[in-house]
């Protein structure tokens, strides 16, 4: 087979993900007939169904059983792998295709895996594969609280590229938080379009969408549930089924990314704000998310706090392979950002780089945004004659004014 005609007929990521996705939706139904049958046994035997009512919903279980048994095979995925391999027997190394056809077989090779991990594991834990690099794509989303009441959110449109670190800043009421909540999945959009990596955010694929995600949300209190910082980060990876033998570097691994490991064994409520916050981060990085937003996460913390948390957050982007969405009303988070999205009276007003929405300071006033103090002093230079701009903190500042002398 050519190269070419593999193309057309080969499988994609996106054919992975409709079988994952198909499996565990038939595996929950199946899961439910199941329990339905439990009960009707017992009813039977108690004499409160007839054994014809009995009969039907057992013929039922036993259909789905059948039909489940039929999706749940990886026949396609390895007549798939059959084919690549085929591919590259007669091309020679250096060819031009040579390359070309060892990357298709290297992920004609993974979706056959992954088709059998997710046969095994019932499509339960199946992670949906990235279709493309856009972490997060909003397409002319729309949203209101009910019929009776205005748009919280009208016609939002934005894409966040996998990597960037991007701040989603308004005044109260501007839709900020509906706009989050529509992001971790808690409230759905009715018109529009919400996609993670290129898949399609519905009810269908919410759970397996959400394994990209993780959330650090305004109260470090609310977020504990372990007695120890190592319990609490140990929760969410025990809960992910992760083998206990790897569990202690994991652990250790998430705790050095938001310096906490002199604190493994200290009560998390005896922590300070910005500390309870690490936990909470840590906690959200032992589990490998892709995209980490944080709502309101430094709102809570004093000045130190909140600096801690943004030294983490530039800190995360700057390791690279991580989304960081860090939804603030604090205008001076927004320096360190790659990208701004300014929200106002639910619709998106302004976006672009720290210093593209910051050249137009009479419009963050009017709509009820304090200019960062950096930016100020910036301006404040700039009226008598001094061009200095962009500066991220302090210190910068100062380094561009002794550069002027
Ligand atoms: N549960 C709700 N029911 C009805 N309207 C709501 C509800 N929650 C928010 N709203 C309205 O939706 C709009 C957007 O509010 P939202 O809370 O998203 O803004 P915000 O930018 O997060 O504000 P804040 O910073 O005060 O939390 C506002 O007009 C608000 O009154």
């Amino acid at each position: 087979m050519s190269l070419q005609k593999f193309k057309e007929i080969k499988l994609t990521d996106n054919d992975l993900n409709e079988f994952k996705l198909l499996l565990s939706e038939f595996y929950l139904k199946k899961a439910t007939e199941q329990e339905k049958l439990f009960v009707a046994r017992k009813a039977l035997k108690r004499e409160e169904i007839s054994k014809e009512e009995f009969t039907k919903i057992k013929n039922h279980v036993e259909l789905l059983n059948n039909e489940y048994a039929k999706i749940a095979v990886s026949k396609a995925f390895k007549e798939n792998y059959k084919n690549a391999k085929f591919l590259l027997k007669p091309i020679k190394e250096g060819h031009v295709d040579f390359a070309n056809a060892k990357s298709e077989l290297a992920f004609a090779r993974h979706m056959y895996r992954e088709s059998k991990t997710v046969i095994k594991e019932r499509g339960r834990g199946a992670q949906l594969e990235k279709l493309n690099d856009i972490a997060v794509e909003v397409k002319k989303l729309s949203f209101k609280y009910g019929p009776e009441f205005p748009y919280a959110l009208s016609n939002v449109n934005f894409q966040i590229k996998h990597g960037e670190y991007v701040t989603i800043i308004g005044h109260n009421g501007s839709g900020k938080s509906t706009l989050s909540k529509i992001l971790i999945g808690v409230l759905t959009p009715e018109v529009g379009d919400l996609q993670i990596f290129g898949n399609t955010v519905n009810k269908n694929t919410l759970d397996q969408i959400r394994r990209f995600l993780g959330i650090v949300f305004q109260n470090p209190d609310n977020q504990f549930i372990g007695s120890t910082v190592r319990a609490d980060i140990a929760f969410g990876l025990e809960n992910k089924r992760v083998d206990p033998k790897d569990m202690e570097t994991m652990i250790t691994s998430a705790a050095k990314k938001v310096r906490m490991t002199d604190f493994l064994d200290h009560e998390p409520l005896n922590l300070s704000g910005g500390q309870k916050q690490r936990v909470a981060i840590a906690s959200t990085l032992a589990l490998n998310p892709d995209i980490i937003i944080f709502d309101e996460a430094t709102s809570m913390l004093d000045p130190k706090g909140k600096r801690e948390i943004k030294e983490i957050m530039v800190q995360l982007r700057d390791a690279g392979n991580k989304t960081i969405i860090s939804i603030t009303h604090d205008m001076d988070e927004i320096l360190n950002a790659d990208k701004v999205i300014v929200m106002n009276g639910g619709k998106l007003v302004k976006m672009g780089t720290p210093s593209e929405v910051l050249s137009d300071k009479e419009f963050l006033r009017s709509i009820h945004l304090d200019i960062p103090f950096i930016a100020n002093v910036e301006e404040k230079l700039q009226n008598v004659g001094i061009n200095v701009s962009g500066s991220k903190n302090m210190d910068e500042l100062v380094d561009k004014l002794w550069q002027k002398k």
